[in-house]
Parts: structure tokens; C-alpha cells; sequence
């Protein structure tokens, strides 16, 4: 860690990849100790072969990367026994049980929990003598996590930890992350379900083509995008005759106004319906949301000048 309270330090991080194509074009991020970090985006942004780069499974063709103060690919006899590493696909003999499958990855880890511990803590002990092959998608997610817990890591990477869980599984699993980041544990995370970024990152970075094109807390993120109002005027009352200063898209009688001060614009358009007697129907007000500021991001066409103004 450095003298900042960092443990991860990524600066002008670039990867390359053979045929000349660049995943990564050149990122800048730093995570506090015992902060979640979560790293969202459109798909093939970046995101993996970022992570990758953190855990010192490549090379940055460019760049600069340290992991609780140094190079995890150079100096990683030293950062491995100190991260915890969720692959996206674990790839486990299937004729091993659960905690078999444990037990042999113990053998690999340093000061390793005992694995009736470690499959507790994921939710699977009463699963630990089923062979992996048996298990279903969400319970072989469990044990990857369960191997990435193992060495009690200072660091967890947890690539789309909660794909292919049940409603309950995943909240199981946010609950449990949180348990970990408050115990702490420094994450980063990297999901597809904006949902969870909201609900546990500390901070988040958004990809886009190898960049990261907006970043801060969640609500940092969505408050520099505007609000919506959204209602249908009766057929009499013609678009033209709300206020100027609520600028409004109309499309016949349906109008979405938007505006970065959701409370003034709105008490005003209800003062102006209120004093003309106008009804307004299917009225819709709501705050930007993570995912409104992801699809814009996310939307055909966007450039990243666009997106970077988040
Ligand atoms: N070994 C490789 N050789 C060449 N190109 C690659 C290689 N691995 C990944 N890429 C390309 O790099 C880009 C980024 O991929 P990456 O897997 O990092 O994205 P991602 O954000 O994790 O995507 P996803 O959400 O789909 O997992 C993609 O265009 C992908 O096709």
C-alpha cells in the first residue's frame, strides 16, 4: 500500500492484444483500502483484461499498475498469497466433490481457512460432499468464490460473481461481499447488473472501448444526468402553452421535459397546470438512475467525448 492509503494504483494502463488491436487504451484509477470498487461496461469494453492486468496475469503494454505496492506480474510470488482471485469460468475437475475440490486448493494457498469454513461462508455446507458436476451453475459460482476466499485475501477480485444466481442466491452473495468489504477487505468488482454496482460499490468506474468514461460514487455518476418528467396534456391544450422555462420534448400530447433541478422544474410545471386548470395524466417524475446514465453510455453511436462529459 502506498502512502495514499491505495492499495491498487493503475495509471496510463494500456494492453495490446496480437494483430494490433488495443483492449485497454490507456485508464487511470486508484482503490482505498477497504473500498468496493466496482469496474462496469458495455460488453468487450475492457473490463476483463483490465482485471487481468491487476492480477498480474499480464503484462500492460503501457502503463503502470501496483497492487498493495507492487508489480502483481513481476513481483507476484509476493502480491499472490495476499488476493483472492473469482475467475469468470473455475474450471474444476467435476468427479471432486465440493470439498474435495476445497481441500486441493488449500494445498495451494497460504494460512488457507479450513474448507468446511470457506464453504459455510458461501452458503454451501450442506453441499460439501457433492461432486461438482452435480452442482448447479449458481452453486459452481459459490465454490469459485468460496476458492477466491480461501486465503483470507486483502484483495478480492470478483468477476461477475453473481451471474447465474437466483434472486436469493445473489442477495446472499451481496450480503455477504459487504460482510467482507466492512471487515476490510478491499474489492474490486466487476458485474453486468447495474442493480449491484448501486447497491455495494463505494465507487465505480464506467468502460467504454478500453476508456473509463465516467467515474465517482453512484451518486456522483447519475447526478450529472438530467431528471425526466414525463405526462400526456388533454387534446385541447396544445404543447406551446407550458412555461418556456420548462423546455419540453413533445411528441403531440405527450411531453418529457428534462432537467437538472427535478424539484424546481416540477413545482412550477404543477403551479402552471394548477392555475390553468390543465389536468396532466400519466404525470412521471423521477431522478436519473445508474442505468440511464449506462445506456447512454452504452447507446450505439456514443462516442467517448459524449460520455465523457458524465
Ligand atoms: N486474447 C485476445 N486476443 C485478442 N482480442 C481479445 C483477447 N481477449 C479479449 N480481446 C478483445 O478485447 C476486447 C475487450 O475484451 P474484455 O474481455 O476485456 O471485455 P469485457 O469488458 O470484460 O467484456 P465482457 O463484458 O463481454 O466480459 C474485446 O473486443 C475482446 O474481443
Amino acid at each position: 500500500m502506498n502512502s495514499d492509503g491505495h492499495v491498487i494504483e493503475a495509471a496510463g494502463l494500456r494492453r495490446g492484444y496480437r494483430g494490433g488491436f488495443e483492449a485497454v487504451s490507456g485508464i487511470t484509477f486508484s482503490v482505498g483500502r477497504g473500498e468496493l470498487f466496482a469496474l462496469l461496461g458495455t460488453n468487450g469494453a475492457g473490463k476483463t483484461s483490465t482485471v487481468e492486468l491487476l492480477e498480474g496475469l499480464a503484462l500492460p503494454s503501457a502503463g503502470t499498475v501496483h497492487v498493495l505496492g507492487r508489480d502483481p506480474y513481476r513481483e507476484r510470488a509476493a502480491v499472490r498469497p495476499r488476493i483472492g482471485v473469482m475467475l469468470q469460468e473455475g474450471g474444476f475437475p467435476s468427479d471432486l466433490t465440493a470439498a474435495e475440490t476445497v481441500r486441493m486448493w488449500a494445498g495451494c494457498t497460504s494460512h488457507a481457512r479450513p474448507a468446511g469454513e470457506a464453504l459455510e461462508l458461501v452458503g454451501l455446507g450442506r453441499r460439501s460432499g457433492v461432486r461438482v458436476k452435480q452442482l448447479s451453475g449458481g452453486e459452481r459460482r459459490r465454490l469459485d468464490l468460496a476458492l477466491a476466499l480461501l486465503g483470507r485475501p486483502e484483495v478480492l477480485f470478483l468477476d461477475e460473481p453473481t451471474t447465474g444466481l437466483d434472486a436469493e442466491g445473489r442477495r446472499d452473495t451481496w450480503q455477504l461481499v459487504r460482510e467482507l468489504r466492512d471487515a476490510g477487505t478491499t474489492v474490486v468488482l466487476t458485474t453486468h447488473y447495474l442493480e449491484e454496482a448501486e447497491s455495494l460499490a463505494d465507487r465505480l468506474a464506467i468502460m467504454h472501448a478500453g476508456r473509463i468514461v465516467a467515474t465517482g460514487t453512484p451518486d456522483e455518476v447519475t447526478a450529472s444526468r438530467p431528471s425526466r418528467i414525463r405526462f400526456v396534456l388533454p387534446r385541447e391544450v396544445p404543447a406551446s402553452r407550458l412555461p418556456l422555462t420548462l423546455r419540453a420534448a413533445a411528441d403531440g400530447q405527450r411531453v418529457e421535459i428534462r432537467t437538472r433541478e427535478l424539484q424546481r422544474s416540477l413545482g412550477e410545471l404543477l403551479r402552471w397546470a394548477d392555475e390553468s386548470g390543465v389536468r396532466l395524466d400519466r404525470l412521471d417524475a423521477r431522478s436519473a438512475s445508474l442505468e440511464e446514465a449506462f445506456l447512454e453510455i452504452a447507446r450505439p453511436g456514443t462516442d467517448t467525448e459524449l460520455a465523457g462529459a458524465l
